[in-house]
């Protein structure tokens, strides 16, 4: 249990910008952010990333993972967005994640200096998945030992499924802003994610943010489908 609340960030991930506004707008009065990912950013590139954020609460989720010069000087070209959330891959390594922290403090303003996400193991992989990469450990055990990496090398957070939370805690404290995809309400299909919960479990669990895109966007009617979030969240 957490007496922190767990807020709702809407994943747009389409390639459409009219889209992403119209269900910007659509779960405005239920979502604290939305999050831009790979699929936008290619097809429509950064102007129009900053074009659906408007000035509100952006996660910019581009899951950088290159080497740490690259990545570094990457995170200064994404200054001008203004971002309130980044990720970066912590399998990049500590020397990368030190160079992102590095470009951040430089790149940044004090006091508007995003948020650093490391993201663990995607959500969409399980034990045979870590297996097939040559990863021995099963995906809690290899979080921890991420997660405990990307922390002591600068990051601010911790981008993982709801299973891991708890252990996290346990292992790490309240210091990690865990952001949390991988949540299906009760009922929801899976589709490609194998590490799940629901909104409630996870908040339940200490998720200081939730990443929900599908089950929102994908319904009929996707305010409708975020404000039950929001409710699940709140109750
Ligand atoms: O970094 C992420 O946001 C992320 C990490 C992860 O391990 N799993 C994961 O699903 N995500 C993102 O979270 C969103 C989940 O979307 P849905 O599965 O449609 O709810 C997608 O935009 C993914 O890119």
């Amino acid at each position: 249990m957490t007496a922190r609340r767990t807020r709702l960030i809407v994943a747009l991930d389409t390639k459409d910008t009219a889209q992403a506004i119209r269900w910007r707008d659509q779960t405005a009065l239920s979502a604290d952010a939305i999050k831009l990912g790979l699929e936008f950013t290619y097809a429509r590139g950064l102007d129009a990333v900053r074009q659906v954020a408007d000035g509100g609460t952006l996660f910019l989720d581009l899951k950088l993972h290159d080497i740490p010069n690259t990545v570094g000087s990457a995170i200064g070209s994404l200054a001008a967005l203004r971002p309130a959330m980044l990720t970066i891959h912590a399998l990049g390594g500590g020397a990368m994640i030190a160079a992102a922290r590095a470009a951040i403090d430089r790149a940044f303003p004090a006091g508007a200096r995003p948020l650093l996400l490391a993201v663990t193991v995607l959500t969409s992989m399980d034990q045979d998945a870590l297996h097939g990469i040559g990863i021995p450990d099963d995906p809690c055990a290899e979080v921890l030992r991420l997660g405990a990496l990307a922390m002591a090398a600068g990051a601010d957070g911790l981008v993982c499924s709801p299973l891991e939370i708890a252990p996290i805690r346990d292992r790490l404290g309240a210091a990690p802003v865990l952001v949390v995809p991988g949540i299906r309400p009760a009922g929801a299909a899976s589709g490609d994610q194998k590490r799940i919960m629901t909104p409630a479990e996870a908040s339940r669990a200490g998720a200081d943010w939730i990443v929900v895109g599908r089950p929102i966007t994908q319904a009929a009617d996707p305010g409708a489908a975020a404000a039950a979030v929001a409710a699940e969240l709140a109750g």
